[in-house]
């Protein structure tokens, strides 16, 4: 059995940016990476824009001009202004070459034909030069830059459609279990309803992974073997929940031995997930999460949560962490560390009642969870204690 903080080197330590690129619409490049330095195809803004809506001018020696036409958005027509003359115009709208300023409408007095401002303003004033955010052939986002919604708009209003990212992790979850029902079915003596699949697909897609597959085996070594071997084969992660442990019908451990996956760690120091498994096989990293459903949550956010972030290319690899003052008494039994399911506040931390790993209920309202390392054993009210925050 290893601590907590080696098992999470480990994981660290053998999963590596996966490199690969691959080509997106940018509308569904969210939290993408470029993989290629993008140049502007276009000065952005396209032609000198007006900022305001108001009166373009060309300016001369009196506060006097002569209004000769109009301006508005999307016009492609410029009218030609000689000094001392004057066009309405509109925020965005193209100013013309023979405009030197732009005055707000709510400082010109208009009478008929006339236009009178109250002052002479700066050449070039309201109006945003061509190319201001970035010009045609500049670099627009570098390299490894992660795409957000503002660069995917930024990207989108430089006219470009697709983009060259980082490829994210194929990722495959695997349950096991004769007494698996699925939802919606009869529930006979027995059988419970397969749970743990909805919960990691939910959790990968909430991290924004969408190549993902679910499959289900019942307890069979053959079957077992099989199905590990095919989606070993086809991604970049395998998720296994159930079967790991030391019953007769725990056939996931012998099955990863005999298809040569190459053991990083089995069984943590730690409560929940304590018989969690983590090896490799070529490039394929392989979870065997324990088939408790908050004990194979718990690993999946502390330890897979961790190795997808490093597939990705992350420079932060695990959820935050903060201290914070505990508002909950709590005594430990046994010398493992523990992962508390809890509820953060600004105040502080509440740990709740009902930890067991086969539990779901308390899970379900927790926004954190506490962490107390192997050596601490007792936590009273206002002792400061780590905290890791979810992404819920
Ligand atoms: N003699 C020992 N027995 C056990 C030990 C041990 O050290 N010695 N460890 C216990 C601990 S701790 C855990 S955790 C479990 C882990 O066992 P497995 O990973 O082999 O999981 P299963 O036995 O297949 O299932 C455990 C539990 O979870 C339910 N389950 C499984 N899959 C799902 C699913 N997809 N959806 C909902 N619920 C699921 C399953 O029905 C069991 O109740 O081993 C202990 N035993
Ligand atoms: O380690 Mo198990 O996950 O406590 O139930």
């Amino acid at each position: 059995m290893i601590a907590v903080k080696k098992a999470l080197e480990i994981v660290k330590s053998k999963t590596t940016s996966l490199g690969e690129k691959t080509t997106k619409p940018v509308e569904k490049s969210n939290t993408y990476r470029l993989c290629e330095d993008v140049f502007s195809p276009i000065n952005m803004p396209p032609f000198r824009q007006s900022a305001m809506d108001g009166y373009a001018i060309n300016l001369h020696d009196n506060l006097t001009y002569k209004l000769i036409g109009e301006v508005k958005a999307g016009d492609t027509i410029a009218p030609t202004l000689k000094q001392g003359e004057a066009v309405r115009i509109f925020t965005g709208a193209p100013v013309p070459n023979t405009a030197n300023a732009v005055i707000m409408q709510e400082k010109v007095t208009v009478n008929g034909n006339g236009l009178t401002i109250e002052a002479q303003p700066s050449l070039e004033h309201n109006i945003r030069p061509l190319g201001e955010q970035v010009k045609k052939g500049d670099l627009a986002l570098k390299r490894g830059t992660k795409l957000t919604p503002a660069a995917i708009g930024y990207l989108s209003a430089l006219g470009i459609k697709e983009v060259s990212v980082l490829k994210k992790p194929s990722i495959a979850i695997l349950t096991t279990g004769n007494e698996l029902i699925a939802p919606g079915q009869p529930l006979s003596h027995g059988k419970i309803y397969e749970s743990n699949s909805s919960m990691l697909l939910s959790a990968l897609y909430g991290l924004k992974f969408y190549d993902v597959s679910t499959h289900k085996i019942e307890d069979d070594y053959n079957n077992t073997f099989s199905k590990l071997k095919e989606l070993i084969e086809q991604n970049d992660l395998v998720i296994i929940t159930g079967g790991i442990s030391v019953g007769d019908y725990d056939f996931v451990g012998t099955a990863l031995k005999s298809l040569n996956v190459e053991q990083c760690f089995y069984k943590v120091k730690q409560k929940p997930g304590k018989p969690l498994f983590f090896g490799k096989k070529d490039n394929t990293s392989v979870f065997a999460l324990p088939g408790n459903p908050a004990a194979a949550l718990t690993c999946f956010y502390v330890y897979v949560y961790t190795a997808l972030q490093r597939i990705t290319g992350e420079q932060i690899t695990e959820l935050p962490r903060i201290k914070v003052k505990s508002l909950s008494e709590f005594k430990k039994q046994g010398d493992r560390a523990q992962f508390l399911k809890a509820i953060y506040q600004n105040d502080g931390v509440s740990i709740l009642e009902g930890q067991s790993s086969a539990m779901l209920q308390t899970f379900a309202v927790s926004n954190a969870l506490v962490y107390i390392p192997e050596d601490l054993f007792h936590v009273k009210i206002n002792d400061f204690v780590e905290v890791i925050l979810l992404p819920v």
